[in-house]
């Protein structure tokens, strides 16, 4: 891995990676990425991991099938957290590494004094070394004041800590010309400028389990290079792309070009 490429990552992972169709945790692909994430955290960089699934954790393990009302997903989550957890806690600490929950909604990192607190609180786990273990606090957040989906909360995330990378892990290996399952749809490998056209190719979720789709990872393209992080969408199934983009290759799912500093957004 290239030391001064990218220093501080930040790594998001949807539920669709997560957790099976049968709402049981994807326990091979959680135990796969925790060790691509300890490799890098080891290298010396600062990782920050985004982590959806709380919903799914949940629902799977009371049995309940369905994504519900806000009310049901919120007790969902309320469950699936401690599952997720519990989980990660234990794989990292296989690695000797050390992670922390934290719980954040659209309210904290848009108010000053509480966005201050959640970078402090950020800041001080890179410098005690902890991975950092992201959700948004589903159990409070109502519908007015959600993000509602983690790909957006990742690239927000992104921007507060200086992040210089912000991978995002899906079912699908990046941004295609149409919703991957229909016949005729082409991988979009590099995009240098999300423009109206982009957008326009993005569609919400197909699966039971996803929030958001592309539209949302789209949404969070736009915030991260604005913001002159680099952003790639990669398949969850193989978080070791993640090694090569660090070592600067662009060729892993949809590479995202960040914005050079003073380069300004067109308007839409
Ligand atoms: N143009 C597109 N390219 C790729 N995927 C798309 C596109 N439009 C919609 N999608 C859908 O977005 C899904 C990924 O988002 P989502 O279901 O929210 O999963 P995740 O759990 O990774 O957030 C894909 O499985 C796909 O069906
Ligand atoms: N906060 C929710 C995740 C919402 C979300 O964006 O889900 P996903 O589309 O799977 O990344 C949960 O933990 O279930």
């Amino acid at each position: 891995m290239k030391e001064d490429l990218y220093k501080t990552i930040v790594v998001k992972v949807g539920t669709t990676t997560l957790v099976n169709e049968n709402g049981k945790l994807n326990i091979v692909g959680i135990e796969k990425l925790v060790r691509v994430i300890s490799a890098i955290k080891n290298s010396g960089k600062n990782v920050v991991l985004v982590t959806s699934g709380a919903v799914g954790a949940g629902a799977g393990r009371l049995g309940i099938k369905g994504k519900g009302d806000i009310r049901i997903k919120q007790a969902l989550a309320a469950v699936g957290q401690g599952v997720l957890m519990q989980f990660y806690e234990k794989l990292f600490l296989e690695y000797g590494v050390n992670v922390a929950q934290v719980l954040l909604t659209r309210e904290d990192l848009e108010t000053d004094i509480r966005r201050q607190n959640a970078l402090n609180t950020l800041t001080t786990l890179f410098e005690f070394e902890v991975v950092p273990i992201v959700n948004e606090n589903d159990t409070v957040a109502v519908e007015e004041i959600v993000y509602g989906d983690n790909d957006t909360l990742a690239a927000v995330v992104a921007k507060l800590i200086g992040a210089d990378l912000l991978v995002i892990l899906s079912d699908v290996d990046g941004l295609y010309t149409m919703p991957p399952h229909e016949p005729g749809a082409e991988k979009i490998p590099y995009v240098k400028e999300i423009t109206p056209e982009i957008e326009a190719l993005a569609e919400g979720s197909y699966s039971n389990l996803g929030t958001g789709g592309m539209q949302s990872k789209i949404k969070a393209a736009k915030i991260a290079t604005e913001a002159g992080i680099a952003m790639a969408i990669i398949s969850g199934e193989s978080p070791t792309d993640i090694y090569n983009i660090l070592d600067g290759s662009t060729a892993c799912g949809t590479f995202f070009e960040p914005k050079k500093a003073g380069e300004c957004a067109k308007e839409a």
